[in-house]
């Protein structure tokens, strides 16, 4: 008996929850795209997954081949086509959306909704089907306008639930990381700041006032670094030349992100992430900010810290265009669910 408990007192805290973890399905519609893939074999390596769903139009059965030989425990399937969505999607924890048109040099983000917006209702549809407590995150862009296309979409089905949709701003904190500890000439793992807002142009706003370690700049540093962050999907773009947009640093940040959600699915404690959410912090209905996830999906909205006097105008600048973005999104569904009824009826 007291060598019994001796052994159970010995297994350290952190095997304990891995031993009582859930088995968690995750779903990847996407998957075949230039942030799917990558992001596949990244989140194969989260503590908790036990069976990963891979969706694309085509071209994952061979992606699931691949992945088969990998020596760890996850069992991955391949989707393909519309026909095989709710399958892929059904019972999942978590599905990520990366499915959708990547922007060319010269398009805005909000130049992909007329496509993207119809994959993204596509998804809610048969999230609302297949798996209506999931957790849901969005990389798809026009994030600003796709979250509460998505969320407009799970409420006529009766099944949104706003502690459980998240549009992933992820990379904006990642960025932020990386451009001020190269600024700082710190180690960027060691930055920590919070980006808020939403994701495109100056919706993008960085927290330089709240910055670990104190950021060391100027006014003038913090006004080039905070331009360059919200730029810099656009300097991929460009970079890429015709050929898409980020993938690899996205597929990073996404991983995090979902890792994440999954050590909240796992009963972890004090974890926070930023992400652009429905939210009463501000007047825009969805917002990005930091959020304590829990078993439930979002436990608590932070507070907004106290900003400086440029980040309280870049707030007030920013806001009328996430109310403007959410109204659209809203819209677009709106319209897609009226014309498919006037279909049916036809
Ligand atoms: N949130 C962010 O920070 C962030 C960062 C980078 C890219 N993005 C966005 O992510 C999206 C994907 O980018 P990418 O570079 O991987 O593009 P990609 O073209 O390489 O891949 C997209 C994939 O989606 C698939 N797809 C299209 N319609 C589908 C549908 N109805 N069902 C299932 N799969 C479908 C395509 O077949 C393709 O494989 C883009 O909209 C891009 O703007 C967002
Ligand atoms: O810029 C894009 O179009 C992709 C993404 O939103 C990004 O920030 O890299």
């Amino acid at each position: 008996m007291f060598a019994a408990r001796k052994i159970l007192s010995d297994i350290p805290s952190f095997t304990w929850r891995y031993l009582l973890a859930r088995t968690l399905k995750v779903a990847i519609v996407g998957a075949g795209g230039g942030i799917g893939q990558p992001l596949s074999l990244l989140l194969r390596q989260s503590p908790g997954i036990t069976k990963l769903a891979l969706h694309d139009l085509h071209g994952t059965k061979g992606l699931a081949v691949d992945h088969s030989h990998i020596c760890t425990q996850v069992r991955v399937s391949g989707y393909e086509g519309e026909k095989e969505l709710e399958m892929a999607v059904s019972n999942s924890d978590v599905v990520v959306v990366a499915a959708g048109m990547p922007r060319l040099p010269g398009m805005e983000r909000d130049h992909l909704m007329a496509a993207n917006g119809k994959v993204a209702i596509k998804v809610a549809n048969a999230i609302s089907v297949a798996c209506p407590h999931a957790f849901v995150a969005f990389i798809t862009n026009p994030i600003n306008m796709i979250v509460p296309a998505a969320a407009q979409i799970l409420k006529a089905a009766g099944t949104f639930n706003p502690k459980r949709l998240f549009g992933i701003t992820t990379l904006d904190l990642v960025r932020s990381k990386k451009f001020i500890g190269d600024h700082m000439q710190i180690n960027p793992e060691a930055v920590n700041i919070p980006v808020i807002g939403g994701h495109a142009g100056i919706t993008i706003l960085p927290l330089f006032s709240q910055c670990q370690p104190q950021f060391n700049g100027n006014a003038s540093d913090i006004e080039k670094l905070t331009k360059r962050i919200q730029e810099a999907g656009t300097e991929v773009v460009n970079a890429k030349a015709g050929q898409g947009s980020a993938t690899i640093s996205m597929a990073f940040a996404g991983a995090k992100f979902v890792d994440s959600l999954l050590r909240a699915l796992n009963g972890e404690e004090r974890l926070v992430e930023c992400a652009f959410v429905a939210s009463t912090l501000t007047d825009a209905p969805f917002f990005a900010s930091p959020l304590e996830l829990g078993k439930q999906g979002i436990k608590r909205h932070l507070d907004l810290p106290n900003l400086s006097e440029s980040e309280k105008q870049a707030l007030e600048k920013l806001l009328p265009v996430l109310k403007k973005n959410a109204i659209e999104g809203q819209m677009f569904a709106h319209n897609f669910t009226a014309e498919r009824i006037k279909k049916l009826s036809n």
